[in-house]
Formats: structure tokens, sequence, C-alpha cells
């Protein structure tokens, strides 16, 4: 393609990455419009420049030379800056903008109101009737509250029905008596409510006339609206630093014979009535859906972390030479290298595959939303499904993704100036939280197997297991003719995908034939299990992508993403080294592609990443603003280090 087209090329430029972009064969920006959609990739763009023109909303230094406390304050300077001018830069009905916008302001670490808009409000939409939506959603929509939700226990976060957190139905009062009754119960873990929240809808166990009911959501205001003090019969705090994320103040909540009315119960599914009559939900699981809303947004948003970092060190090895493949010839930029490019490339390939996953689970979501809402309860079980397999996978393989582009950054990946420190650990973190992932993998793998069921009851599933009925097609990947398509690609993994659950279905048969308790039986089958649901999820991510890439109307957009599509087909099927030929075809587009993702220097706050490639210069500029580097000799060194050695010294001449 023609270099003018190439909308990240910049006068000023490191030539070495001008060079990557002159061999662009599409223009980036219409590849930004397939990953992100095209509506949010132009909103993007308009964020970035509007947030260029307001200095309060850019980072006041590195966040990594930060220390906690100013992480924290730095976070609530930009989210108050951010409520002046919000409105005038996103649709705030836009999850997607806002997210946006939060990314490239606050960034990755955490702030005082992400749990709000995670899971604080999408649990009132979801849970809270009418008159409570009035209440509370609405001060919450307008920020004159901040909530959080709070669920996780010291002891229990996996096992809900074992909180321990207990809500007592008092019927003369018309309250109920909130209570932490152990030190485990203690509420644990959840973001913002240490020091920011003065709300939380806690998750606790229902209790009418010593009658246990299962957890259920309350509302509870933790602190005073004005002064900011802890409510009475509370004790609050943060649960202290952890491996990322530490702009937010994840925290612990006692409650103490905390009375709250019974209106406070939310109650658009189950209902408490005054005299102490209990309606039940018309799906036992609809109090989980603030987890469901999360985990199928969850899938983009990994998506992006693993786009930050692969274009973090995309760029990279394109200014980085080292070594030789021709002695007589220059070092060569690392990128060069094969095993530099089958590190990077699949990853690359993965991502543009998560973003299209998640579009699609958001649109399903939205789809299982609007149904609840005209009364039908059928697309949830499907949904849970999806979401529980897609969040776990795909946090996995983007955590694996993000640490091979650590490793593709050598020495330098290792510094926190390139940011991939922080990445992977905001990454990781999506494998514990929502549902730990071997856990989640489980709930899919409950799923599958009463898909199996019905196909030996000689019935036909639908949608997304539909293939497991399709037994006796041709299977292996050898099978493959060439000039098939990818169609062919796609069957072989069916195959592969329904051979493993019928030999998970077949084993748990087994075991309890065997006269296992069936709870014996399926934990003797977890890791088949859940190699089944890996082996389905991927199957869906590859199906997607496939099916997304027919669509694509601009025929040098749709090549590339074919070469990516025929990457990520062959490394998921073979899931080793792919052909040097998906490599090659790859290669002379590899800056371009991570431009596509239109990630601006404010948003990658890496060194490593820079759009202009320019980076030793301000890897020095980096270390000389350390504020270690402020003192000759540290205040600590002269406390601790250095009387130790003088002292060694000492005794070594006596
Ligand atoms: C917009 C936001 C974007 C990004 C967010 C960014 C930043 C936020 C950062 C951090 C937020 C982190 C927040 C949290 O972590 S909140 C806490 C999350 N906690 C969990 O996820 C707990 C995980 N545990 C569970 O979900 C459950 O305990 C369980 C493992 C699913 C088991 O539940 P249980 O009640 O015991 O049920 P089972 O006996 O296993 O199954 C019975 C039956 O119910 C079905 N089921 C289970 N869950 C659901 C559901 N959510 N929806 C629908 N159906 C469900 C299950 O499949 C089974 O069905 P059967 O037909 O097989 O009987
Ligand atoms: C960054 C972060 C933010 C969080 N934010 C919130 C929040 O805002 N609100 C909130 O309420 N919580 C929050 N959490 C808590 C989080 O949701 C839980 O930690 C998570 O659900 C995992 O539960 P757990 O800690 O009990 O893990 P555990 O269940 O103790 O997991 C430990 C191990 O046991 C295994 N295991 C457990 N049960 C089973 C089983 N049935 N079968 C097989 N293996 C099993 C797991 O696979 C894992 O290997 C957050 C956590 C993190 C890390």
């Amino acid at each position: 393609m023609s270099a003018h087209l190439n909308a990240a090329l910049r006068e000023g430029d490191n030539p070495e990455l001008t060079e990557e972009r002159r061999k662009a064969t599409f223009d980036t920006r219409k590849l930004a419009d397939e990953f992100f959609g095209s509506h949010l990739a132009r909103r993007r763009r308009e964020i970035a420049k509007a947030i260029d023109a307001i200095p309060e909303l850019h980072d006041t230094k590195p966040l990594p030379f930060m220390t906690r406390e100013e992480k924290v304050e730095e976070a609530a300077r930009k989210v108050f800056t951010l409520s002046k001018h919000i409105t005038d830069i996103v649709d705030l009905s836009n999850n997607r903008e806002t997210q946006s916008l939060n990314e490239m302001v606050i960034g990755i670490e955490g702030m005082p109101i992400s749990l709000h808009f995670a899971m604080f409000i999408p649990a009132l939409q979801g849970q809270a009737d009418d008159e409570q939506k009035r209440e509370w959603l609405d001060r919450a929509i307008r920020m004159e509250i901040i909530g959080t939700y709070a669920q996780t226990e010291l002891g229990h976060g996996t096992n809900l029905r074992m909180l321990e957190t207990t809500a007592t139905y008092d019927k003369q009062n018309k309250e109920f008596i909130l209570n932490s009754p152990t030190l485990t119960s203690l509420k644990w873990w959840p973001g913002n409510m240490g020091k920011s929240c003065n709300y939380a809808i806690v998750v606790a166990n229902l209790i009418i006339d010593d009658k246990l009911l299962g957890p259920h959501s309350f509302m509870v205001q933790l602190r005073d609206e004005n002064s900011h003090e802890t409510m009475p019969n509370i004790q609050i705090g943060d649960i202290g630093p952890k491996m990322a994320y530490n702009s937010s103040d994840n925290g612990f909540l006692k409650l103490s014979n905390l009375r709250i009315p019974r209106r406070n119960m939310l109650m658009k599914h189950a209902k408490v009535q005054e005299d102490g009559t209990y309606k039940k939900p018309p799906h036992e699981k609809l109090a989980y859906s603030a987890m469901v809303h999360v985990r199928s947004h969850m899938i983009t948003q990994h998506a992006m972390l693993l786009a930050y970092a692969l274009s973090i060190s995309t760029r990279y090895s394109c200014i980085r030479r080292q070594g030789y493949i021709d002695p007589k010839k220059d070092e060569v930029k690392v990128i060069e290298y094969q095993t530099q490019q089958h590190r990077l490339f699949p990853h690359i390939a993965r991502a543009y595959a998560f973003a299209f996953a998640g579009t699609e689970s958001i649109r399903k979501f939205e789809i299982m939303k609007r149904s609840l809402e005209a009364g039908n309860i059928e697309l949830i079980a499907d949904l849970h499904a999806l979401t529980s397999g897609l969040k776990a996978v795909v946090t996995y393989l983007a955590g694996q993704g993000i640490e091979q582009a650590r490793q593709a950054c050598g020495g330098h990946g290792y510094s926190m100036a390139s940011y991939m420190g922080e990445i992977y650990g905001v990454g990781i973190a999506g494998c514990t939280y929502e549902g730990e992932n071997l856990v989640m993998m489980q709930q899919l793998g409950r799923y599958l197997i009463k898909a199996v069921k019905s196909v030996k009851e000689g019935k036909k599933p639908t949608g997304y297991v539909a293939y497991l009925a399709h037994a006796g097609q041709r299977h292996s990947l050898i099978d493959c003719r060439p000039n098939e398509g990818y169609a062919e690609h796609i069957r072989a993994f069916e195959h592969i995908a329904r051979r493993q659950t019928f030999r998970a279905a077949e084993r748990l048969q087994k075991y309890e034939n065997s006269g296992l308790s069936t709870e014996q039986a399926w934990n003797n089958c977890t890791v088949e299990l859940n190699r089944a649901s890996r082996l389905h999820t991927r199957l869906f991510i590859a199906c997607n992508f496939y099916e997304r890439v027919l669509d694509v109307e601009d025929m040098a957009v749709r090549e590339v993403l074919e070469d990516l599509l025929h990457l990520h087909l062959n490394y998921e099927l073979i899931d080793i080294a792919s052909y040097a030929l998906e490599a090659k075809k790859i290669r002379p587009n590899a800056v371009s592609l991570v431009d596509s993702w239109e990630i601006t220097d404010r948003e990658h706050r890496s060194v490593l990443g820079r759009r202009d490639g320019h980076v030793y210069e301000n890897l020095f500029k980096w270390a000389k603003s350390s504020d270690l580097n402020q003192n000759d000799v540290l205040p600590s060194h002269k406390k601790h280090l250095l009387p130790m050695m003088l002292n060694a010294r000492k005794q070594s001449k006596l």
C-alpha cells in the first residue's frame, strides 16, 4: 500500500519504525475499525485528542515511580478532574467508550470507582426493583454515592453457598440484622471498599425463621455521606499492597449486628415480605448476574491488555538490533529472528481472535439481558457456560502472551520502564477474580456433559454445542486438503473438542457405574473435563474469528486478517510451532498490525513501546527521574547499610 495511507507514519520518528510502517499492505485505521468496531475506533481517536488538550488529565509522573499512597491519590485526583469533563468527552451510557477513557487517563492500575461501574451499578440494574432503582441507581449513576460489590470473604470466595456473613430477618422491626460472625466471615478483597466507597452491595446468607435461604444481595451504607467516616457497627479498611492494581484500595469489612431496613434487600427477583414470607426468584442464579456481566466484559479487556504488551514488544523488536543472521552484514533487528516471530505473532493473532470473541460475548450478554427483561430465563445457562469458559481461557492465554511479550524485550522488558510488569500483574489477576479459572472451567464442563447426555439420547443440541452431535465426520488435521479453506480446519478442531468431551463424559460414566458418588466421580474426572472445556472454548474463539473474517469488506484488511486466521488455526491446532510460511507472511505487517490497535503513548505508559521508537534516549531520561536518584546516598542506606559496612570494617581492623 502507499505509505501516505498509513496513519501511524509521522515526521521525526525512529527511521527503523518508519521503514516498517512503509511496508504495510493495509490501512491501519481500517483494521482498527475491525478490531474495535468502527464507532468505538473513531471515538477512541476523539477521546485521545480530547485528553491531549486537558493537562490535568495527564500523569504527573510515571506511575511506577509513585508510592502506593501517591498512586491512590493520583487516581482520585484524575477521577475528580474527569468528573468535570467526562460528559463532554464520552457518552456515559456507552461502557466501552467510558472504559477507554478511563484506561487512557487513569490507566490499568485501578481507581476509586472501578467497582462502582464494573459491579455496583450492574448489580443494581440486574437485581434492584423499580423503587430501589429510583432510590439508589440514579444517585449511583450521578456519582452522588460510590459503591462496590462485597461478596468474597477471608475464608470463602469460590464456594458462595458457604459464605458466612448472615442477614437475619427481624419481623418485629422489619429489618435485617447483618453479621460477620467469625474471622473468616470478614469480607475481603472487594475493590475500592477499603477507603473510597460509601456504599456496598453485600452478599450475605439470608435467614428467615432459622431457615437458611442462600446468598442474597443487600444495600449497606459503609460511610457517612458528608464526613466519610465509617458508620456504626462497621469496621472497614484496606487489605494492603498487591502484585499489581495498587491504585485500588481493595478492602475488608466486618459487620456487627448492623440493622438495615427490609427494603435494603435487592428485590427484583427474590423477595421478602413484611411478615417474613419469602418469594423465590424465577431462576436460582439470578443473584449472580453482576458476575456474569463482568465475565462477559473481561474478554475484550484482556484482549486489550495482550494488545498493550504486544504492541510494546513488536515496536521494540523493530528498533532493537542485536546479533547477525548473515555475519557479513549489519546486526539485525531482533524481529528478524524466526524465534522472535514465533514468540510474538501467534499472540498477535490471538489478540485479534480474543477481541472478536469479546465483542461476541458482550453482544450475547445484551441479548440475554433484553430477553430476561421480557421474562425469559432460557438464555441464562448458555451465557453462563460461554462466559465461564471464555473468561478462563482468555485470561490464561493472555497472561501467557504478555509474559512472552515481556521476554521478547530482553532485559529492558524486566524494567518497569517497559510497563510489562504491571500489564502482566493486572492480566493474571483476571485468572483469579470473577471466579477462579479452573473452577469456572468446571461450570462449562457441567454444561458440556449435559449436551453429551442429550446427544446420547438421540437429541440434537443447538448453538455452540451442535458440533457434539456431528460424529463420524472427517476429522484429523492430516485429512485437511489444500484449497478446502478454513472450514476444514474448523472441522478438525471440532473433532478434537468432541473427542475430548466424549472421553470425559465416558470416564465420568465409568466412575459413576463403579459405585462412586456423583461428586466423587466428578472430582476424579475434572482434569479431563477441564481439558474438554478448554478445547470447546478455543473452538468457539476460532469459529468466531473465522466467521468474523468472512464479514470483512475491505480486501487489504481481509487479507491480513486471513493471514492471522491461518496462523491462529494452525497454531491452535498444532499448539506448537507455526509454519515458517505464516511467519514470513506476517513479518512485513508486524508493526502495522500493532499500530492498528491505536494505543496512544499516554495509554501505553511504556518507554519501550513508544510510537516514535525513540527508546534509548527516553530510557536514560526515565532512569534519571527515579526518586532514588534524587539523593546521592539514600537515607535508608545511611541508616542501615552504611553502619553495617562501617561496623564490618571496624571489626576487621580489630
Ligand atoms: C465492565 C467490567 C469490565 C471489567 C472489570 C474490570 C475490573 C474489575 C476488577 C475486578 C473485579 C473482581 C470482582 C469479583 O471478583 S466479585 C467476586 C466474584 N466471585 C466469583 O466469581 C465466585 C465464583 N463462584 C461462583 O460463581 C459459584 O459459587 C459457582 C462456582 C458458580 C458455584 O455456584 P453454586 O451456587 O454452588 O452452583 P453449582 O452447584 O455449581 O451449580 C448449580 C447450577 O447453577 C448454575 N450456575 C452457577 N452459576 C451460574 C450463573 N452465574 N448463572 C447461571 N447459572 C449458574 C450451574 O451451571 C448449575 O447448573 P446446572 O444446570 O448444571 O445444575
Ligand atoms: C484483584 C482482585 C480483585 C477482586 N475484587 C473483588 C471484588 O471486588 N469483590 C469481591 O467480592 N471479590 C473480589 N475478589 C475476590 C475474587 O473474586 C476471589 O478471590 C476469586 O473468586 C477466587 O476465590 P478464592 O479466593 O476463594 O479462591 P479459592 O477457591 O480459595 O482457590 C484456591 C484454589 O482452590 C481451587 N478450588 C477451589 N474450589 C474448587 C473446586 N470446587 N474444585 C476444584 N478446585 C477448586 C482453585 O482452583 C484454586 O486453585 C478479587 C480478587 C482479586 C485477586
